[in-house]
């Protein structure tokens, strides 16, 4: 009996009993795993299942978080993954990777491209200056431009820069790193190009243990086909195989769902890394820590004293190179889908059984289930246009020859969304997202209720909303804490001030904030999952969205126009207004 791969990409695969030459080299294999030291209380716990490339492998039952362990050998192989216990060492922490017996490579497919060098490459040799990657690794650029080594080692080394406070050892460091890139030219949808890279990767592994991190760093229409051949050719056959996925997981619930079904033809949920960078920024990791290790900040999370949250993005420039990409998605897939959901999660979730990732991402998933789906009247839609300003001119999103010139697909949104929980009822969570506006900035405002029976309302005027206390985490730029409260202005009379109880981190910790790619790159080495997405977080998230993005489409919502540099359209000012809320960033002294 064949048992045949599902026709999700360019071709299918199918694999015969036949082939596995011996069933008791299987056996033997598994004794050689016990003997190597490995726990019988995982072993006693997994069952057998296909594998597209081992062919036969062995699987864990229950819903733990796993790390694929495989071996193989007398032209068969069997891919273990096992349990590891809860809260102790990670399932393959980077003291396991320092092992000298065992090697990590990194390919970074799509390296030809945007973010490997703005970002993957960078992040690579932030990680090994810092001394956090494994003594033995090696970095292998993979993508259909012609390159060698030595081109690549160029293009990498004009964005590598070693951190601010530690200069020492730069150039030797830099030099050290690059003689560890490589490169290898293929097409994405070639098994044989990816043998090829087997091949290669092979040579440089020298017959260690070998673990393989694939980054896919490549528009979304070719992630199967990668993960295809990388996982039929190119995978590990003595360590394990993961593979990072970037952002966009699809377009709606209906293709996301389908790429995770593609994905899990060729991987376990276990082995596929989602993205979501904004989850390595420092002041988002920080969200948890602020909330449970403060006994100030904790009671009063929920609708009693809690008015609204606003979750704010705004960046001060166009799509400038990307437009072919992002008029496929717009601004509401591209951030407000994932970005600021996932930030909107951590903030409203509930208080976590502990800070394993499956215990984590239980409690995110339970808060977007309790989400209601967006509805068109509770959204505003805006694209820039062209603008001058001082003899110098910006160019309108349709004018990037990409974009089409009747495009319709927004560069700016606004959002009121609600959390049908007893924690959150009724209170208004508001989302901005917007390219080229007036500044680049990311922030959570947390605004409070009023003080009832306040002894000083004299003192406010008539606005009692300018005397609220407002809670500010800046994601970015200039990382910072703020609480605004109302204070006596010093002297013998009673005058109230707005002030601010400020952490400004570049003051609290003169040090450079390690990039958020840097995070999570190392996290994906560690087998940690906790800030990546699982699938059904994501299924959860497109639900919210999907039916409102068809319905913009469906009826071809045009959107509202705003110049480049402006602070956006008015249509955000009516939704709060709507909901009772004022936007919290207008002031510019924020
Ligand atoms: N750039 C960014 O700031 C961010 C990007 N992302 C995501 O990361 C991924 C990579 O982004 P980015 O680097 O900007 O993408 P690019 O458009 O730069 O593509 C990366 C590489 O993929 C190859 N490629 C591009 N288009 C195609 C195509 N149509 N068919 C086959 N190969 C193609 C090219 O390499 P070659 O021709 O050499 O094969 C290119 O260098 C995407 O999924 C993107 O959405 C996520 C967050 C931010
Ligand atoms: O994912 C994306 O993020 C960037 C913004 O990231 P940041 O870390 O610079 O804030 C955004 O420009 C891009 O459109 C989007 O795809």
């Amino acid at each position: 009996m064949a048992v045949h791969l599902s026709p999700c990409s360019s071709s299918s695969t199918s694999f015969t009993p036949s082939s596995f030459k011996n069933k008791t080299a299987q056996f033997s294999k598994f004794i050689t795993l016990i003997r190597e030291g490995h726990s019988p209380k995982w072993v006693s716990q997994i069952r057998p299942r296909i594998h597209p490339r081992n062919g036969f492998q062995l699987k864990s039952s229950n819903g733990h978080p796993l790390d694929a362990v495989s071996c193989h050998g007398d032209g068969m192989s069997l891919g273990l993954e096992h349990i590891e216990p809860r809260g102790k060492e990670d399932s393959f922490p980077i003291s396991d990777s320092k092992n000298i017996d065992s090697k990590l490579s990194i390919t970074v497919v799509g390296a030809s491209g945007d973010l490997a060098k703005k970002k993957i490459f960078p992040a690579l040799f932030a990680l090994y200056y810092e001394d956090c990657l494994p003594e033995d690794f090696i970095v292998f650029g993979f993508a259909r431009t012609k390159m060698t080594d030595e081109e690549l080692r160029n293009m990498i080394s004009r964005t590598l820069t070693c951190r601010i406070d530690k200069r020492e050892n730069c150039e030797d460091k830099m030099d050290n790193f690059l003689k560890r890139c490589f490169y290898h030219a293929g097409l994405y949808n070639s098994e044989e190009n990816f043998a090829e890279l087997d091949i290669k990767l092979k040579e440089k592994e020298a017959g260690r243990k070998s673990n393989r991190l694939f980054y896919l760093s490549i528009p979304p229409n070719i992630f199967v086909d990668v993960v295809r051949c990388a996982s039929l050719r190119a995978s590990s056959e003595s360590g394990w195989t993961r593979v990072i996925v970037e952002k966009p997981f699809g377009r709606d619930s209906e293709s996301s769902a389908e790429l995770t079904r593609c994905l899990k033809q060729y991987l376990a949920e276990e082995q596929i890394f989602r993205i979501d960078h904004y989850l390595g920024k420092e002041l988002v990791e920080n969200l948890s820590v602020l909330r449970f290790s403060n006994l100030v900040f904790e009671p009063v999370w929920s609708r009693n004293y809690i008015r609204n949250v606003q979750l704010i993005f705004s960046e001060d420039f166009g799509t400038e190179g990307r437009g072919g990409y992002f008029d496929k998605y717009g601004i509401i897939r591209d951030i407000m889908q994932n970005h600021l959901l996932q930030i909107l999660a951590l903030f409203a979730m509930e208080t976590p059984v502990s800070l394993d990732a499956e215990d984590i991402r239980n409690e995110k998933v339970k808060v977007l289930r309790s989400m209601r789906p967006l509805l068109l009247e509770d959204v505003v839609v805006g694209q820039y246009k062209g603008h001058s300003k001082d003899s110098k001119s910006f160019p309108a999103y349709v004018d990037d020859p990409t974009v089409p010139k009747d495009s319709l697909t927004p560069t700016f949104a606004a959002a009121a969304l609600f959390i049908d929980n007893a924690r959150w009822d009724g209170v208004p969570f508001l989302m901005k997202a917007g390219k080229a506006l007036h500044t680049k900035r990311t922030e959570i405002r947390v605004q409070f209720r009023h003080v009832p029976g306040n002894l000083y309302k004299r003192n406010f005027g008539t606005d009692l909303d300018k005397a609220t206390n407002e809670l500010v985490l800046r994601v970015q730029p200039d990382e910072a804490i703020y609480l605004k409260i109302n204070n006596k202005v010093p002297g013998l009379g009673m005058r109230l001030d707005r002030s601010d109880l400020n952490l400004l981190y570049s003051a609290r910790y003169p040090r450079e904030i390690p990039d958020a790619y840097e995070r999570l790159l190392l996290d994906a080495m560690e087998g940690e999952r906790r800030l990546f997405i699982r699938s059904d977080e994501l299924d959860a998230a497109w639900s919210l969205f999907t039916p409102l993005l068809k319905e913009l489409e469906e009826k071809k919502i045009v959107p509202e126009l705003y110049p480049y540099g402006s602070r956006g359209p008015v249509g955000p000012h009516y939704l709060a207004a709507k909901h009772n809320v004022r936007w919290g960033d207008l002031g510019d002294e924020d």
